[in-house]
């Protein structure tokens, strides 16, 4: 297959990939520290591209629903970076962290400012203050993911949340360490129920590439309205490309060459800025936390389409 040009469909390029997938036997696990997501079967397979134009692409399981965990970080950060600005910075840093995505060991030599806004110490702080801007965080992201998938259907998983609350203690220990920094506004306990329903949002691969689809159009919305800057949504992909897989970030970097944000459902989203967004899903797991399928076919895909932003 040649490299892809405008007018080329994204089909033929999924099927192919799909086709080499089944052909490799599955590896990874589906994550065991959140009960509710250990009964995934490792052997499903979806991806879905969308353009720009709301145009969606897609293969395997790609219209079943997953718990889209931390790729919602993605959106409560362009929700919250869209309202405050700036600001935002001086509580949440922007370096990767070299560290898993529950490290608490980084906090205290940095007084609970955490390195980035994907790993989970960063992402609480963004839902905080997402949170006390609008006073429904995980209702705010919701109301979003609807809009930009155009599926009034979505929904938190009450199963997946209640599951990560009652296994909660790493997080609940992130948010009042960083508390006791004053860098968390709600109390905790309110904090950390915002964050599980946050995390616990069901949607499929079609539903996750289309709600990417404002990054790939330079911070415009489904509806034509502006939520980010062209200079943020810039901000926003390079931050994913950073810190998106986090410890692996250079791996995903180096294989895939694309914005990217991993989830432990399984999902990746991944930006191809001006020309598309893929969403890929299989619930095995390597030991850091990203979906093994799911990183190996978009290795494919910017391979065999040349499209990657190297
Ligand atoms: N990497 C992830 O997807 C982590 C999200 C998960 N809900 C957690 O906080 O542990």
């Amino acid at each position: 297959m040649g490299i892809m040009t405008s007018s080329t469909t994204f089909q033929p390029v999924l099927e192919r990939i799909a086709e080499e997938i089944e052909r490799t036997p599955g590896s990874g696990r589906p994550a065991d520290y959140i009960p509710a997501l250990a009964a995934r079967d490792p052997r499903s397979f979806g991806m879905a591209a969308a353009e720009p134009d709301g145009t969606v692409y897609g293969v395997g399981d790609w219209r079943q629903p997953f718990s889209a965990q931390s790729i919602t970080k993605v959106f409560t950060l362009a929700l919250d970076l869209a309202r405050e600005g700036d600001a935002l910075w001086e509580h949440v840093g922007r370096e990767p962290s070299g560290n898993p995505f529950n490290s608490l060991i980084q906090l205290e030599y940095e007084n609970g400012i955490p390195r980035n806004p994907f790993i989970n110490a960063g992402a609480l702080v963004v839902t905080d203050r997402l949170h006390t801007r609008t006073g429904d965080a995980s209702g705010e992201l919701l109301a979003f993911l609807r809009a930009e998938s155009g599926n009034p259907g979505l929904t938190f998983d009450k199963d997946v949340a209640a599951s990560e609350a009652a296994h909660g203690d790493r997080n609940a220990a992130l948010g009042h360490f960083m508390a006791s920094y004053g860098n968390i506004d709600n109390p905790v306990p309110t904090l950390l129920e915002q964050y599980f329903r946050q995390c616990s949002i069901a949607a499929s691969c079609a539903d996750l590439a289309l709600a990417t689809s404002f990054l790939a159009r330079h911070g415009i919305r489904a509806d034509g309205t502006r939520l980010l800057t062209r200079r943020q949504a810039k901000q926003i992909n390079a931050i994913m490309l950073t810190c998106g897989t986090y410890d692996a970030a250079g791996d995903f970097a180096y294989r895939v060459g694309l914005p990217g944000k991993s989830g432990v459902g399984g999902g990746i989203i991944a930006v191809v800025p001006g020309r598309c967004t893929l969403c890929v899903w299989s619930p095995g797991l390597d030991e850091r936390g990203n979906s093994v399928a799911g990183v190996a076919a978009l290795d494919r895909f910017t391979t065999l389409t040349g499209l990657s932003v190297f």
